[in-house]
Protein backbone atom coordinates (compact mmCIF):
# COMPACT_ATOMS: atom_id res chain seq x y z
CA UNK A 1 0.00 0.00 0.00
CA UNK A 2 1.35 3.47 -0.98
CA UNK A 3 2.65 5.89 1.95
CA UNK A 4 -0.26 8.48 2.43
CA UNK A 5 1.44 10.29 5.66
CA UNK A 6 0.27 13.60 4.92
CA UNK A 7 3.13 16.24 3.79
CA UNK A 8 4.58 18.07 6.46
CA UNK A 9 4.96 21.78 6.47
CA UNK A 10 8.52 21.63 4.93
CA UNK A 11 7.00 20.24 1.80
CA UNK A 12 4.15 22.37 2.31
CA UNK A 13 6.55 25.64 2.66
CA UNK A 14 6.52 28.10 0.06
CA UNK A 15 8.72 28.61 -2.78
CA UNK A 16 12.49 29.48 -1.52
CA UNK A 17 12.86 30.87 -4.88
CA UNK A 18 12.18 35.09 -4.36
CA UNK A 19 10.42 36.30 -7.22
CA UNK A 20 12.01 39.55 -8.14
CA UNK A 21 15.51 38.39 -7.53
CA UNK A 22 18.46 39.07 -9.58
CA UNK A 23 19.26 35.82 -11.52
CA UNK A 24 22.86 36.95 -11.45
CA UNK A 25 23.08 37.35 -7.98
CA UNK A 26 21.05 34.13 -7.64
CA UNK A 27 23.71 31.96 -9.75
CA UNK A 28 26.47 33.38 -7.60
CA UNK A 29 24.67 32.39 -4.95
CA UNK A 30 24.64 28.97 -5.99
CA UNK A 31 27.94 28.49 -7.33
CA UNK A 32 29.46 29.60 -4.05
CA UNK A 33 27.00 26.54 -2.48
CA UNK A 34 28.45 24.22 -5.01
CA UNK A 35 32.08 25.40 -4.38
CA UNK A 36 31.72 23.73 -1.52
CA UNK A 37 29.56 21.09 -1.64
CA UNK A 38 30.56 19.45 -4.77
CA UNK A 39 33.29 17.41 -5.03
CA UNK A 40 34.71 17.51 -8.39
CA UNK A 41 34.71 20.46 -10.84
CA UNK A 42 31.77 22.33 -9.58
CA UNK A 43 32.32 24.77 -12.81
CA UNK A 44 31.79 21.75 -14.93
CA UNK A 45 28.40 22.60 -17.35
CA UNK A 46 26.81 20.63 -20.24
CA UNK A 47 27.06 22.54 -23.33
CA UNK A 48 24.18 22.17 -25.88
CA UNK A 49 24.71 23.12 -29.23
CA UNK A 50 22.74 22.51 -32.94
CA UNK A 51 23.70 21.96 -36.68
CA UNK A 52 22.48 24.36 -39.13
CA UNK A 53 19.21 22.12 -39.54
CA UNK A 54 18.36 21.51 -36.11
CA UNK A 55 20.36 18.66 -34.75
CA UNK A 56 21.60 19.03 -31.01
CA UNK A 57 24.69 17.41 -29.18
CA UNK A 58 25.72 18.08 -25.80
CA UNK A 59 28.80 17.66 -23.86
CA UNK A 60 30.60 18.49 -20.38
CA UNK A 61 32.79 22.04 -20.59
CA UNK A 62 33.92 24.21 -17.90
CA UNK A 63 32.85 27.38 -17.04
CA UNK A 64 35.18 30.22 -16.69
CA UNK A 65 34.13 33.54 -16.60
CA UNK A 66 30.40 34.45 -15.16
CA UNK A 67 27.86 36.88 -14.03
CA UNK A 68 26.50 40.44 -14.50
CA UNK A 69 30.02 41.70 -15.26
CA UNK A 70 30.52 39.33 -18.43
CA UNK A 71 30.49 41.68 -21.26
CA UNK A 72 29.69 39.90 -25.04
CA UNK A 73 31.57 41.79 -27.13
CA UNK A 74 30.83 45.18 -25.42
CA UNK A 75 26.94 44.03 -25.53
CA UNK A 76 26.80 44.26 -21.98
CA UNK A 77 24.43 42.45 -19.76
CA UNK A 78 26.52 39.64 -18.21
CA UNK A 79 26.94 36.20 -19.34
CA UNK A 80 28.59 32.49 -19.03
CA UNK A 81 32.16 31.87 -20.67
CA UNK A 82 34.41 28.72 -21.36
CA UNK A 83 36.70 28.21 -24.23
CA UNK A 84 37.14 25.27 -26.92
CA UNK A 85 38.64 24.56 -30.08
CA UNK A 86 36.37 26.19 -32.50
CA UNK A 87 36.92 23.67 -35.28
CA UNK A 88 35.81 20.71 -33.22
CA UNK A 89 32.54 19.15 -33.50
CA UNK A 90 31.39 22.09 -31.22
CA UNK A 91 32.62 24.73 -32.77
CA UNK A 92 31.27 23.80 -35.87
CA UNK A 93 27.93 24.10 -34.62
CA UNK A 94 28.99 27.27 -32.94
CA UNK A 95 30.06 28.46 -36.11
CA UNK A 96 26.35 27.23 -37.91
CA UNK A 97 24.18 28.26 -35.12
CA UNK A 98 25.22 30.99 -32.83
CA UNK A 99 22.89 30.09 -29.53
CA UNK A 100 23.51 27.37 -27.09
CA UNK A 101 22.18 26.30 -23.77
CA UNK A 102 23.95 25.13 -20.74
CA UNK A 103 23.34 22.96 -17.99
CA UNK A 104 24.50 23.08 -14.20
CA UNK A 105 23.52 20.09 -12.51
CA UNK A 106 24.61 19.73 -9.01
CA UNK A 107 24.08 16.46 -8.03
CA UNK A 108 25.14 16.61 -4.09
CA UNK A 109 22.87 19.48 -3.97
CA UNK A 110 20.31 18.42 -5.63
CA UNK A 111 19.91 21.54 -7.83
CA UNK A 112 20.06 22.86 -11.12
CA UNK A 113 20.48 25.70 -13.37
CA UNK A 114 19.42 26.10 -17.31
CA UNK A 115 20.98 28.59 -19.31
CA UNK A 116 19.85 29.89 -22.65
CA UNK A 117 20.76 32.43 -25.46
CA UNK A 118 22.96 33.40 -28.08
CA UNK A 119 27.02 33.24 -28.41
CA UNK A 120 29.41 35.88 -28.90
CA UNK A 121 33.08 34.72 -29.26
CA UNK A 122 35.66 36.17 -27.20
CA UNK A 123 38.17 38.62 -28.25
CA UNK A 124 41.14 37.33 -29.11
CA UNK A 125 43.27 39.41 -26.43
CA UNK A 126 40.91 37.66 -24.21
CA UNK A 127 41.32 34.30 -25.26
CA UNK A 128 45.24 34.74 -25.45
CA UNK A 129 45.00 35.71 -21.64
CA UNK A 130 42.54 32.58 -20.51
CA UNK A 131 45.10 30.62 -23.00
CA UNK A 132 48.51 31.59 -21.13
CA UNK A 133 46.89 31.17 -17.53
CA UNK A 134 46.62 27.50 -17.81
CA UNK A 135 49.09 25.04 -17.52
CA UNK A 136 52.03 24.55 -19.83
CA UNK A 137 50.92 21.01 -20.41
CA UNK A 138 47.57 22.12 -21.01
CA UNK A 139 48.63 24.45 -23.49
CA UNK A 140 50.40 21.66 -25.08
CA UNK A 141 47.73 19.38 -24.94
CA UNK A 142 45.38 21.82 -26.17
CA UNK A 143 47.46 23.13 -29.26
CA UNK A 144 48.14 19.39 -30.19
CA UNK A 145 44.78 18.29 -30.72
CA UNK A 146 42.55 18.59 -33.67
CA UNK A 147 39.67 17.93 -31.38
CA UNK A 148 37.18 15.99 -32.73
CA UNK A 149 38.66 14.63 -35.74
CA UNK A 150 39.50 11.35 -36.29
CA UNK A 151 43.13 10.06 -34.50
CA UNK A 152 44.21 7.13 -36.28
CA UNK A 153 46.54 6.05 -33.19
CA UNK A 154 46.89 8.12 -29.86
CA UNK A 155 50.43 7.47 -30.61
CA UNK A 156 50.35 10.10 -33.28
CA UNK A 157 48.70 12.81 -30.84
CA UNK A 158 51.36 11.85 -28.61
CA UNK A 159 54.36 12.60 -30.89
CA UNK A 160 52.68 16.06 -31.58
CA UNK A 161 52.42 16.37 -28.11
CA UNK A 162 56.25 16.08 -27.94
CA UNK A 163 56.43 17.80 -31.09
CA UNK A 164 55.03 21.09 -29.40
CA UNK A 165 56.67 20.26 -26.07
CA UNK A 166 59.98 20.81 -27.52
CA UNK A 167 59.29 23.47 -29.98
CA UNK A 168 58.20 26.29 -26.79
CA UNK A 169 59.65 25.01 -24.33
CA UNK A 170 62.29 27.75 -23.87
CA UNK A 171 59.58 30.07 -23.68
CA UNK A 172 57.59 28.33 -21.35
CA UNK A 173 54.35 28.97 -23.15
CA UNK A 174 53.19 28.20 -26.26
CA UNK A 175 51.38 30.28 -28.92
CA UNK A 176 47.56 30.38 -28.82
CA UNK A 177 46.48 28.22 -32.28
CA UNK A 178 43.80 30.76 -33.70
CA UNK A 179 41.17 28.89 -33.76
CA UNK A 180 41.22 27.96 -30.01
CA UNK A 181 39.09 30.40 -28.55
CA UNK A 182 36.17 31.47 -25.64
CA UNK A 183 32.23 32.32 -26.36
CA UNK A 184 30.06 33.77 -23.87
CA UNK A 185 26.64 33.11 -24.03
CA UNK A 186 24.19 36.50 -23.31
CA UNK A 187 21.49 34.51 -21.45
CA UNK A 188 17.76 35.50 -22.33
CA UNK A 189 16.19 32.31 -20.23
CA UNK A 190 17.73 30.99 -17.05
CA UNK A 191 16.12 28.38 -14.69
CA UNK A 192 16.50 27.26 -11.29
CA UNK A 193 15.64 24.22 -10.23
CA UNK A 194 15.85 22.94 -6.38
CA UNK A 195 14.49 19.50 -5.28
CA UNK A 196 12.03 19.16 -2.67
CA UNK A 197 10.59 16.04 -1.11
CA UNK A 198 8.34 13.93 -2.79
CA UNK A 199 9.11 15.59 -6.45
CA UNK A 200 6.97 18.89 -5.35
CA UNK A 201 9.90 20.60 -6.89
CA UNK A 202 10.55 24.67 -6.85
CA UNK A 203 10.94 26.07 -10.14
CA UNK A 204 11.43 29.66 -11.58
CA UNK A 205 12.01 30.88 -14.91
CA UNK A 206 13.66 34.02 -15.32
CA UNK A 207 13.32 35.90 -18.79
CA UNK A 208 14.56 38.65 -21.03
CA UNK A 209 14.02 39.71 -24.76
CA UNK A 210 17.41 41.19 -25.06
CA UNK A 211 21.04 41.74 -23.25
CA UNK A 212 19.68 44.93 -22.10
CA UNK A 213 16.14 43.95 -21.56
CA UNK A 214 14.31 43.49 -17.82
CA UNK A 215 14.05 40.36 -15.98
CA UNK A 216 10.84 38.62 -15.86
CA UNK A 217 10.14 35.83 -13.78
CA UNK A 218 7.73 33.26 -12.90
CA UNK A 219 7.47 30.32 -10.94
CA UNK A 220 6.93 26.89 -13.35
CA UNK A 221 5.40 23.45 -12.16
CA UNK A 222 7.72 21.20 -11.23
C1 LIG B 1 34.18 17.76 -16.78
C2 LIG B 1 34.60 18.02 -18.20
C3 LIG B 1 35.02 19.29 -18.57
C4 LIG B 1 35.39 19.57 -19.89
N1 LIG B 1 35.74 20.84 -20.21
C5 LIG B 1 36.00 21.15 -21.51
C6 LIG B 1 36.23 22.50 -21.89
O1 LIG B 1 36.18 23.43 -21.08
N2 LIG B 1 36.49 22.75 -23.19
C7 LIG B 1 36.53 21.75 -24.12
O2 LIG B 1 36.77 22.06 -25.28
N3 LIG B 1 36.28 20.47 -23.80
C8 LIG B 1 36.02 20.14 -22.52
N4 LIG B 1 35.77 18.85 -22.17
C9 LIG B 1 35.73 17.82 -23.24
C10 LIG B 1 34.37 17.89 -23.96
O3 LIG B 1 33.36 17.30 -23.16
C11 LIG B 1 34.37 17.22 -25.34
O4 LIG B 1 34.81 15.89 -25.25
C12 LIG B 1 35.24 17.95 -26.35
O5 LIG B 1 35.20 19.36 -26.18
C13 LIG B 1 34.82 17.61 -27.77
O6 LIG B 1 33.45 17.94 -27.96
P1 LIG B 1 32.82 18.13 -29.42
O7 LIG B 1 33.27 16.95 -30.25
O8 LIG B 1 31.34 18.15 -29.24
O9 LIG B 1 33.34 19.42 -29.97
C14 LIG B 1 35.39 18.53 -20.86
C15 LIG B 1 34.97 17.24 -20.48
C16 LIG B 1 34.58 16.99 -19.18
C17 LIG B 1 34.09 15.60 -18.82
C1 LIG C 1 39.82 19.19 -23.82
C2 LIG C 1 39.58 20.16 -22.68
N1 LIG C 1 39.69 21.47 -22.93
C3 LIG C 1 39.50 22.36 -21.95
C4 LIG C 1 39.19 21.97 -20.68
C5 LIG C 1 38.94 23.06 -19.68
O1 LIG C 1 39.81 23.09 -18.68
P1 LIG C 1 41.11 24.01 -18.61
O2 LIG C 1 40.94 25.19 -19.50
O3 LIG C 1 41.15 24.34 -17.17
O4 LIG C 1 42.22 23.12 -19.10
C6 LIG C 1 39.08 20.61 -20.36
C7 LIG C 1 38.75 20.20 -18.95
N2 LIG C 1 38.48 18.85 -18.75
C8 LIG C 1 39.28 19.69 -21.41
O5 LIG C 1 39.17 18.37 -21.19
Amino acid sequence: MSDTTPLDDAQLADSVLPAGADPFALFEEWFAAAQVGELNDPNAMALATASADGAPSVRMVLLKGHGAGENPEGMGGGGFTFFTNAESRKGEQIRANMQAALLFHWKSLRRQIRIEGPLVEVSPARADAYFHSRPYKSQVGSAASDQSRPLAQRQEYLDRVQQVWAAHEGEGQVPRPAHWTGFTLSPRRIEFWIDRDNRLHDRREFVRDGADGEWADTLLYP
